[in-house]
Protein backbone atom coordinates (compact mmCIF):
# COMPACT_ATOMS: atom_id res chain seq x y z
CA UNK A 1 0.00 0.00 0.00
CA UNK A 2 2.81 2.42 0.72
CA UNK A 3 4.03 2.98 -2.85
CA UNK A 4 0.67 4.08 -3.60
CA UNK A 5 1.33 8.20 -5.32
CA UNK A 6 -0.26 10.03 -2.66
CA UNK A 7 -2.87 12.45 -3.54
CA UNK A 8 -2.76 16.83 -3.00
CA UNK A 9 -5.42 18.64 -1.06
CA UNK A 10 -6.69 21.45 -3.12
CA UNK A 11 -8.68 24.35 -2.68
CA UNK A 12 -11.49 25.53 -5.37
CA UNK A 13 -8.98 28.13 -6.84
CA UNK A 14 -5.94 25.80 -7.74
CA UNK A 15 -8.56 23.41 -9.77
CA UNK A 16 -5.67 21.61 -12.52
CA UNK A 17 -6.52 22.46 -15.81
CA UNK A 18 -5.98 20.17 -18.84
CA UNK A 19 -5.65 21.12 -22.20
CA UNK A 20 -7.87 24.08 -21.46
CA UNK A 21 -10.70 22.35 -19.84
CA UNK A 22 -11.05 22.09 -16.38
CA UNK A 23 -10.59 18.13 -15.16
CA UNK A 24 -14.21 16.46 -14.52
CA UNK A 25 -14.69 16.66 -10.82
CA UNK A 26 -16.41 13.51 -9.37
CA UNK A 27 -18.46 14.52 -6.53
CA UNK A 28 -18.87 12.29 -3.61
CA UNK A 29 -21.25 12.00 -0.22
CA UNK A 30 -19.51 11.09 2.68
CA UNK A 31 -21.16 10.59 5.82
CA UNK A 32 -19.49 11.12 9.62
CA UNK A 33 -22.45 8.86 12.20
CA UNK A 34 -21.13 10.07 15.09
CA UNK A 35 -23.21 8.27 18.14
CA UNK A 36 -24.53 10.05 21.37
CA UNK A 37 -21.22 9.18 23.65
CA UNK A 38 -19.28 10.80 20.39
CA UNK A 39 -17.62 7.85 18.90
CA UNK A 40 -17.46 7.72 15.06
CA UNK A 41 -17.91 5.18 12.32
CA UNK A 42 -15.09 3.93 10.00
CA UNK A 43 -15.00 1.30 7.78
CA UNK A 44 -12.38 0.24 5.45
CA UNK A 45 -12.69 0.50 1.44
CA UNK A 46 -13.51 -3.32 0.03
CA UNK A 47 -10.75 -5.27 -2.00
CA UNK A 48 -11.00 -4.48 -5.94
CA UNK A 49 -11.65 -0.79 -5.35
CA UNK A 50 -8.71 2.07 -5.35
CA UNK A 51 -6.87 2.26 -1.82
CA UNK A 52 -8.62 -0.99 -0.65
CA UNK A 53 -8.19 -1.59 3.25
CA UNK A 54 -7.67 2.07 3.72
CA UNK A 55 -9.81 3.78 6.01
CA UNK A 56 -12.12 5.97 5.47
CA UNK A 57 -15.70 7.22 6.52
CA UNK A 58 -18.48 5.59 4.40
CA UNK A 59 -19.82 6.81 1.57
CA UNK A 60 -19.32 7.14 -2.45
CA UNK A 61 -20.33 8.70 -5.54
CA UNK A 62 -23.43 10.78 -6.78
CA UNK A 63 -25.70 9.97 -9.43
CA UNK A 64 -27.24 11.75 -11.97
CA UNK A 65 -29.76 14.02 -10.11
CA UNK A 66 -29.59 13.58 -6.30
CA UNK A 67 -28.44 15.77 -3.53
CA UNK A 68 -25.91 15.38 -1.09
CA UNK A 69 -28.47 13.46 1.65
CA UNK A 70 -30.33 11.41 -1.65
CA UNK A 71 -26.83 10.04 -2.56
CA UNK A 72 -25.21 9.93 1.56
CA UNK A 73 -28.68 7.76 1.97
CA UNK A 74 -28.48 5.33 -1.18
CA UNK A 75 -25.03 4.78 -0.63
CA UNK A 76 -25.39 3.78 3.31
CA UNK A 77 -28.21 1.92 2.66
CA UNK A 78 -26.71 0.33 -0.06
CA UNK A 79 -22.97 -0.50 1.65
CA UNK A 80 -24.18 -0.81 5.30
CA UNK A 81 -27.80 -1.40 5.43
CA UNK A 82 -28.53 1.44 7.17
CA UNK A 83 -31.69 4.04 6.66
CA UNK A 84 -30.60 8.01 8.03
CA UNK A 85 -32.90 10.01 9.56
CA UNK A 86 -31.06 13.46 10.76
CA UNK A 87 -28.13 14.35 7.44
CA UNK A 88 -25.90 17.75 8.24
CA UNK A 89 -23.75 18.81 5.64
CA UNK A 90 -20.93 19.96 7.09
CA UNK A 91 -17.81 20.85 4.94
CA UNK A 92 -16.11 20.01 1.65
CA UNK A 93 -12.90 19.16 0.65
CA UNK A 94 -11.39 18.68 -2.83
CA UNK A 95 -8.89 15.76 -3.23
CA UNK A 96 -6.35 15.73 -6.80
CA UNK A 97 -6.06 11.77 -6.28
CA UNK A 98 -4.17 10.29 -9.06
CA UNK A 99 -7.04 8.50 -10.48
CA UNK A 100 -9.73 11.35 -9.88
CA UNK A 101 -10.50 14.77 -9.09
CA UNK A 102 -12.90 14.43 -6.11
CA UNK A 103 -15.07 16.85 -3.84
CA UNK A 104 -16.00 15.45 -1.05
CA UNK A 105 -19.50 16.36 0.65
CA UNK A 106 -19.04 15.55 4.62
CA UNK A 107 -22.10 15.48 6.19
CA UNK A 108 -22.85 14.54 10.10
CA UNK A 109 -25.55 11.77 10.41
CA UNK A 110 -27.04 12.00 13.84
CA UNK A 111 -29.69 9.70 13.44
CA UNK A 112 -30.13 6.39 11.83
CA UNK A 113 -31.76 3.05 11.96
CA UNK A 114 -31.13 -0.83 10.88
CA UNK A 115 -28.48 -3.00 12.10
CA UNK A 116 -24.88 -2.00 11.00
CA UNK A 117 -24.51 -4.74 7.46
CA UNK A 118 -20.97 -5.29 5.96
CA UNK A 119 -22.61 -5.65 2.59
CA UNK A 120 -19.65 -5.53 0.46
CA UNK A 121 -17.12 -7.58 3.05
CA UNK A 122 -15.60 -3.88 4.31
CA UNK A 123 -14.63 -4.27 7.90
CA UNK A 124 -15.75 -1.13 10.04
CA UNK A 125 -14.94 0.19 13.55
CA UNK A 126 -16.53 2.70 16.33
CA UNK A 127 -13.48 5.17 16.39
CA UNK A 128 -12.44 7.96 18.79
CA UNK A 129 -9.52 10.57 18.69
CA UNK A 130 -7.08 9.52 18.02
CA UNK A 131 -7.86 7.51 15.59
CA UNK A 132 -6.48 3.64 16.15
CA UNK A 133 -7.17 1.75 12.79
CA UNK A 134 -4.51 2.47 9.79
CA UNK A 135 -4.14 3.63 6.89
CA UNK A 136 -6.63 5.81 6.84
CA UNK A 137 -7.58 7.29 3.59
CA UNK A 138 -5.00 10.55 2.73
CA UNK A 139 -8.84 12.52 1.88
CA UNK A 140 -9.83 11.41 5.79
CA UNK A 141 -7.40 13.35 7.25
CA UNK A 142 -8.32 16.47 7.49
CA UNK A 143 -11.63 15.07 8.52
CA UNK A 144 -9.87 14.00 11.88
CA UNK A 145 -8.10 17.61 12.32
CA UNK A 146 -11.65 19.36 11.87
CA UNK A 147 -13.32 16.71 14.48
CA UNK A 148 -10.53 17.25 17.05
CA UNK A 149 -10.90 21.10 16.63
CA UNK A 150 -14.30 20.90 17.15
CA UNK A 151 -13.76 18.93 20.94
CA UNK A 152 -11.33 21.27 21.64
CA UNK A 153 -13.46 24.30 21.12
CA UNK A 154 -16.25 22.30 23.37
CA UNK A 155 -13.76 21.08 25.94
CA UNK A 156 -10.59 23.06 25.53
CA UNK A 157 -8.61 21.55 28.92
CA UNK A 158 -9.17 18.18 27.80
CA UNK A 159 -6.88 18.12 25.22
N1 LIG B 1 -16.32 7.09 0.88
C1 LIG B 1 -15.28 7.89 1.00
N2 LIG B 1 -14.55 8.21 -0.09
C2 LIG B 1 -13.50 9.01 0.09
C3 LIG B 1 -13.16 9.52 1.39
N3 LIG B 1 -12.05 10.29 1.27
C4 LIG B 1 -11.71 10.26 -0.04
O1 LIG B 1 -10.76 10.85 -0.52
N4 LIG B 1 -12.59 9.48 -0.77
C5 LIG B 1 -12.51 9.24 -2.22
O2 LIG B 1 -13.78 9.44 -2.82
C6 LIG B 1 -13.99 8.48 -3.86
C7 LIG B 1 -15.19 7.64 -3.51
O3 LIG B 1 -15.30 6.62 -4.40
P1 LIG B 1 -15.88 5.18 -4.04
O4 LIG B 1 -15.16 4.24 -4.89
O5 LIG B 1 -15.87 4.91 -2.57
O6 LIG B 1 -17.39 5.42 -4.45
P2 LIG B 1 -18.45 4.37 -4.99
O7 LIG B 1 -18.73 3.38 -3.93
O8 LIG B 1 -19.59 5.19 -5.52
O9 LIG B 1 -17.61 3.73 -6.16
P3 LIG B 1 -17.92 2.64 -7.23
O10 LIG B 1 -19.34 2.24 -7.04
O11 LIG B 1 -17.63 3.34 -8.53
O12 LIG B 1 -16.91 1.56 -6.93
C8 LIG B 1 -12.73 7.67 -3.97
O13 LIG B 1 -11.88 8.26 -4.94
C9 LIG B 1 -12.10 7.84 -2.57
O14 LIG B 1 -10.69 7.69 -2.64
C10 LIG B 1 -13.92 9.17 2.52
O15 LIG B 1 -13.68 9.55 3.68
N5 LIG B 1 -14.97 8.35 2.26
Amino acid sequence: MDNIPKPHLIADAELPREGGTERKVVDVAVGVLIRPEGDFLLTSRPAGKVYAGYWEFPGGKFEAGESVQQALSRELFEELGLHLHQIEPWRQEMVDYPHALVRLHFCKVLAWSGELQMREAQSFAWQRLPVTVTPVLPGTVPVLEWLAQEQQALNPVAL
